[in-house]
């Protein structure tokens, strides 16, 4: 198993989105914006669905993988930090009281 995470990605969007369009897609959505990447992001999550509907968990992996892509880009565009999503969603699971099923002892939203 790949130990790269998405924290790792949103460093390398953060440096790729200033880099040369020739050489980066993800400069060439940068400099599309906001509304462009957005609508990227739709598209995604359309072909994500329409692979999760198939067989192929292949397929799945690889349209999931976009989609992740495209929302790091957008977070990015926004200037949201993946850490502020991250707390959102350790908070909603604090109220949850489930943070030992992810191996946790402390509720996350200290
Ligand atoms: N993870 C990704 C990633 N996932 C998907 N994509 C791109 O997202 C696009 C998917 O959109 P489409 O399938 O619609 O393809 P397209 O027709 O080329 O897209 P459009 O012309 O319609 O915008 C493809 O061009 C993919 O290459 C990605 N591009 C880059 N990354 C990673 O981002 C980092 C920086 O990459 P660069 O910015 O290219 O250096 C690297 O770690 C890359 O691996």
């Amino acid at each position: 198993m790949s130990d790269f995470t998405l924290e790792d990605l949103e460093t390398i969007v953060a440096a790729r989105a200033g880099a040369d369009e020739t050489s980066s897609y993800t400069a060439t959505l940068a400099r599309k914006g906001v509304a462009h990447t957005a609508r990227k992001l739709g598209e995604e999550a359309i072909e994500t669905v329409v692979a999760a509907i198939g067989e192929d968990d292949g397929h799945l992996t690889s349209e999931a993988a976009d989609l992740l892509y495209h929302l790091l880009v957008l977070l990015h565009l926004k200037r949201v930090p993946l850490s502020a999503v991250m707390a959102e969603l350790a908070r909603r699971t604090a109220q949850t009281g489930l943070e030992e099923k992810a191996g946790r002892s402390e509720a996350a939203s200290h």
